[in-house]
């Protein structure tokens, strides 16, 4: 078995991610961490999130110095469900031993330092693990993600825009001098477990936020290999984003062909779905899956794209996995989805 531990385990995409490595038939689950100053040390994760209730037992324990120089070696997989600034610190010490070091925050998607400090608002300074780096959308970068020390996995709505967009871009078929527009609206795990302001019960009411300005739009421009305009919503629920894309495609792309490259793109990948009708969140929530759906309007020749996932799993959890499953040379589902009889 693969001996495995999770950081942030108190929060909800360690959560998950606790639940998904305990049901895996490779992963073995050995240690929950905690910041040293967690006000959830000690505790059983089932106790502090009861959906895992007498299913995963392990207490939650604060990390110190001695324990973060000894998982390197000690451990096989260690998932980093942390905060940008903790991830960024401890990536260090963390990578230099055996274990490969599966990151769901943004401190290593992207490469250009200048960039990522103007959109997290601090510098980099581990340009050594930055380099390492691989991005970590699964379904994309398999190739990559089977050497990778490093894994850096991506975003929430990167991940659902970029699923929409990437087979479109990369047959040729977006107009030039045009920008794909997403439109994106999260539930409000997307903002993490602790109390803030914004999202909190009776403040969060649909709304635009990050308005030309998230961290995600480089993030999705960078791996799209094209400039994106892309607004992200705050919805009042707890789970799910659903993006809308509308693309200006070439003249002579035709339904046919945008149908043939989605179906070449996903064929073999049970996680991508493509759906005969639009796609809600409740298809997703809960599931490790990523719906697509389109229609074209071939008089104007814009392309209108959905795209649902859960944030928690296709956008972090499970996506984290996906590369785990593929780095250790299993099919990127194992575990996530049961196979389907003809
Ligand atoms: N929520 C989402 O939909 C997505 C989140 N992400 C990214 O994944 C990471 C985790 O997100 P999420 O689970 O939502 O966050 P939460 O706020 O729910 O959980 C964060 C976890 O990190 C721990 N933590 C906080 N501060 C520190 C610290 N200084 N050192 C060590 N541990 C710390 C917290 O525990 P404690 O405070 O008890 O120590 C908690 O276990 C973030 O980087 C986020 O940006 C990525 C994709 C989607
Ligand atoms: C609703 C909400 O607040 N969502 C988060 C995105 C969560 C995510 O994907 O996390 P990374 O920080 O790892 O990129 C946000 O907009 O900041």
């Amino acid at each position: 078995m693969i001996k495995t531990c999770i950081v942030g385990a108190s929060g909800y995409t360690g959560a998950e991610l606790a639940s998904l490595v305990q049901r895996h038939p490779r992963f073995e689950l050995n240690a929950l961490y905690v910041s040293a100053q967690s006000q959830d040390a000690g505790k059983k994760l089932g106790d502090v999130h009861g959906y895992l209730f007498a299913q995963v037992n392990l207490p939650l324990t604060p990390l110190n110095d001695d324990a973060l120089h000894s998982l390197a070696n000690e451990m096989d997989v260690i998932f980093l469900a942390t905060p940008h600034e903790a991830s960024h610190d401890w990536m260090p010490i963390l990578s230099s031993g055996k274990a490969v070091v599966f990151d769901l925050s943004g401190a290593f998607r992207l490469k250009d330092q200048q960039v990522f400090e103007q959109y997290y608002g601090f510098a980099h300074q581990q340009p050594a693990c930055l380099e390492k780096a691989v991005y970590g959308l699964a379904d994309w970068f398999a190739k990559d993600i089977k050497t990778a020390d490093i894994v850096a996995v991506p975003g929430c709505y990167p991940t659902a825009s970029l699923s929409a967009l990437k087979p479109l871009h990369d047959a040729g078929f977006i107009a030039d001098g045009h920008l794909p527009i997403i439109n994106a609206v999260s539930g409000v795990s997307g903002a993490g477990r602790k109390a803030a302001m914004a999202s909190s019960y009776c403040e969060v009411s649909l709304q635009a936020y990050g308005v030309l300005g998230h961290r995600h739009q480089p993030e999705i421009s960078a791996y799209l290999g094209r400039d994106v305009i892309f607004t992200p919503h705050l919805g009042n629920f707890k789970r799910g984003i659903l993006a809308t894309i509308t693309v200006k495609v070439n003249a002579d792309v035709s339904p046919e062909a945008i149908e043939n490259a989605f179906n070449q793109a996903y064929k073999n990948h049970a996680i991508v779905r493509l759906r005969n009708t639009w796609p809600k969140l409740d298809d997703v929530v809960g599931t490790p899956h990523c719906d697509l759906f389109w229609k074209l309007d071939t008089h104007k020749g814009y392309l209108v794209i959905t795209s649902a996932i859960d944030n928690l799993l296709k956008g972090a959890a499970s996506q984290a996995l996906q590369c785990a499953n593929l780095r250790f040379g299993y099919a990127s589902q194992l575990g996530l989805v049961h196979e389907v009889s003809a």
